[in-house]
């Protein structure tokens, strides 16, 4: 499967654009059959563009004291916030960055060395592993909040160091390290702040979860090429299809690159406008659960851009393995019925990993 996947996909980006600019309806034509080609999947392309930018993604101020209500509102009505003011040093942002894009320029040959993504490593337009597809490449790491030998690593997972062959680069390995580690750190004042909007007990009862020495944390850097078949064109790429994180909490941060879309509670789909000092953070089905369906697991998708490569990084905070996740007590109503059966987080990655990526979840852990 993966020499397939080699065969068909290696030399899809890049490429020069074949055919003069044409009417976008005859366009399209051309450009499902040179995409179906590379691609081999058409149901990547998407027309028309998306709508314009969506100017209320609700914007949380770590530096205010009464934001907290604030999150609270956006954690029920979006599953989605912005945050301002996190105290992350833009350099830290911008050397990950720069290592990123570094990793993703290396000739692809290079790139596949650190690959297959099963599930962690580099891969290339197919997305786990049932079948998904999107116009993008990425590198999965595995995270771990104990320090091993590898003295540089601390928060590579031992597995993953060996895989990516990086025991010797400490530029990208520092850049990893001091990064994923801020954000971590904001994840947590973050879910330690909905939990005082909540205004629940302890206030760690979120945070600790992913805070835990076990906790199953996940971080991804992706990078999605511009398409320039479709530069100029109302016609669009997906780049990562919709889907939830399965997670508690992600951490999302991306270059000036448009093409993250949310789905309002409604369905419709809007344009997050991008900011690379700021965070995006996305509620993770786990936490809908924990908080019984009151908190919103947002769904999410990435389309890719005629002209700008897209690169974005994102922390996944998971608990550990063995934690039962259901409804708080502390959040339950008189009277109120839990949404969901209790599960493991082991069982629900298990389920998660056998479904393809739009699947609705959840839907086999409801009462
Ligand atoms: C199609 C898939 C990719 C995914 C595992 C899955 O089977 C379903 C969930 C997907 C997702 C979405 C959020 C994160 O990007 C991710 C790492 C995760 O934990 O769940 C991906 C998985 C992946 O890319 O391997
Ligand atoms: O790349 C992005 O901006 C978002 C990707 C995403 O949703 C994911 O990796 O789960
Ligand atoms: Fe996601």
């Amino acid at each position: 499967m993966h020499l397939l996947g080699k065969t068909l996909l290696s030399s899809a980006f890049h490429q020069p654009t074949p055919f003069p600019k044409l009417p976008c309806f005859a366009f399209f034509l051309k450009a499902m059959v040179v995409l179906a080609n590379q691609v081999d999947q058409i149901s990547l392309l998407r027309a028309p563009k998306p709508d314009a930018n969506f100017s209320g993604i609700p914007v949380i101020n770590l530096a205010e004291a009464g934001s907290v209500d604030a999150m609270i509102k956006a954690c029920e009505e979006f599953g989605f916030f912005k945050v301002i003011n996190h105290g992350v040093p833009i350099n830290i942002m911008a050397k990950l960055e720069e290592e990123a894009v570094k990793f993703f320029s290396l000739p692809q040959v290079e790139k596949e060395k650190s690959g297959p993504p099963n599930p962690f490593g580099y891969g290339n337009k197919r997305i786990g592993p049932n079948g998904d597809v999107g116009w993008v490449e990425y590198l999965l790491f595995a995270v771990t909040s104990k320090p091993f030998s590898y003295t540089s690593m601390p928060f590579l997972q031992e597995p993953s160091a060996s895989l990516f062959r990086w025991e010797e680069r400490e530029d990208i390995i520092s850049a990893l390290n001091e990064y994923i580690s801020a954000v971590r750190k904001l994840a947590s004042e973050v879910l330690e702040l909905m939990a005082e909007g909540l205004k629940i007990e302890p206030r760690n009862v979120f945070s600790k979860l992913v805070m835990d020495e076990k906790s199953d944390e996940i971080f991804r850097l992706n990078h999605y090429p511009p398409c320039p078949l479709f530069q100029g064109l109302n016609c669009s790429l997906t780049g990562f299809g919709e889907h939830t994180d399965p997670q508690i909490i992600s951490v999302l941060r991306s270059n000036n690159t448009q093409g993250l879309e949310i789905a309002l509670r409604d369905g419709s789909w809007v344009s997050v406008p991008s900011d690379q000092e700021s965070f995006f953070i996305n509620i993770g089905d786990s936490l809908q659960v924990m908080t019984n369906g009151r908190f919103n697991s947002v769904r999410h998708r990435v389309l890719a851009n005629g002209s700008k490569s897209r690169v974005s990084m994102i922390y996944f905070g998971g608990p550990p393995q063995t934690e039962r996740i259901a409804p708080l007590p502390q959040l339950m109503g008189e009277g109120e019925q839990s949404l969901y059966r209790e599960f493991t987080w082991e069982e629900y990655k298990k389920a998660a990993y056998k479904s393809r990526l739009a699947d609705y979840r959840l839907g086999q852990f409801e009462k």
